[in-house]
């Protein structure tokens, strides 16, 4: 098993190696979290270009990850690929393998969102088309920002209040929330009443 975990890296730099399709893919998920992108490629393509990145524009040279809290590397030259994975292993940094995302520490998921609500699916495996179909089969289930917002209300009112009214605030928004899933209530499971 790999660690499902969500990152918070706003304002972190990353150095994404290489300059292509592939790169210009993974740059465009590193903005969207926020992050500070770097990219080092001697030919960056322009689907690069219109992104706001800063660009050194020359081959990766050891030594270009330091400071990184992130790498991506995504040339065309799987031994390239292998240098930096390597590099950034050794610095402790979270790497990305284009070619072979097992070399490296980090796997991109395909995303469902909603709402604020994100769900990461990653096969174990390189299916990218069955996790891109999942996403998109999760994607209409989530709930939307009204009703996160309700809920969220809820539960900081039922915070509020005295341990006994807030178990059953907090057990009835449970409720609200599974039902309005499809879910059946849990008031009686477990419970034998
Ligand atoms: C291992 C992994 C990478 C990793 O995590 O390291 C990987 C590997 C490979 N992808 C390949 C091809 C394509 N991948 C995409 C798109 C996405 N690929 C993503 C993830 C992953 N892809 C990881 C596994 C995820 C899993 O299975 O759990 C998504 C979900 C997330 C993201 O990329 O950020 C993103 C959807 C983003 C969205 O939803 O918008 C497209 C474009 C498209 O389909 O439109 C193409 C075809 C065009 C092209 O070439 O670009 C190939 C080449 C062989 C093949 O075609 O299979 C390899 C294998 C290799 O490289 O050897
Ligand atoms: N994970 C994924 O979703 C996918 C991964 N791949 C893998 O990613 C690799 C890259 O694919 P594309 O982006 O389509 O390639 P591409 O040909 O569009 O771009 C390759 C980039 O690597 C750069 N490059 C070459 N040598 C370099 C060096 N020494 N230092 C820095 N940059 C260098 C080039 O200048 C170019 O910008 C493929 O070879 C394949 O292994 C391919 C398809 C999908």
């Amino acid at each position: 098993m790999s660690l499902a975990a969500i990152l918070e890296l706003h304002g972190a730099r990353a150095v994404v190696v290489g300059g292509g399709r592939v790169a210009a893919r993974r740059a465009r998920t590193l903005l969207d979290a926020g992050m500070d992108v770097q990219i080092i490629a001697p030919s960056v393509k322009p689907e690069v270009r219109g992104l706001p990145v800063t660009c050194a524009e020359r081959g990766y040279d050891a030594g270009d990850l330091a400071g990184a809290a992130l790498v991506v590397a995504a040339t065309d030259d799987a031994q390239v690929n292998d240098s930096v994975t390597a590099e950034a292993r050794s610095l402790g940094i979270p790497v990305n393998h284009a070619g072979h995302a097992e070399r490296g520490t980090l796997r991109f998921p395909a995303v469902a969102r909603r709402g604020g609500v994100q769900v990461a699916i990653t096969t174990g495996r390189e299916l990218p088309m069955l996790a891109q179909a999942l996403a998109e089969l999760i994607t209409p289930l989530l709930p939307d920002a009204a009703h996160l917002d309700a809920w969220t209300q809820r539960r900081d009112a039922a915070l509020t209040v005295d341990s006994e009214a807030r178990a059953t605030a907090l057990a009835g928004l449970r409720d609200d929330i599974r039902a309005h899933l499809g879910l059946p209530g849990t008031a009686q499971t477990g419970s034998g009443t």
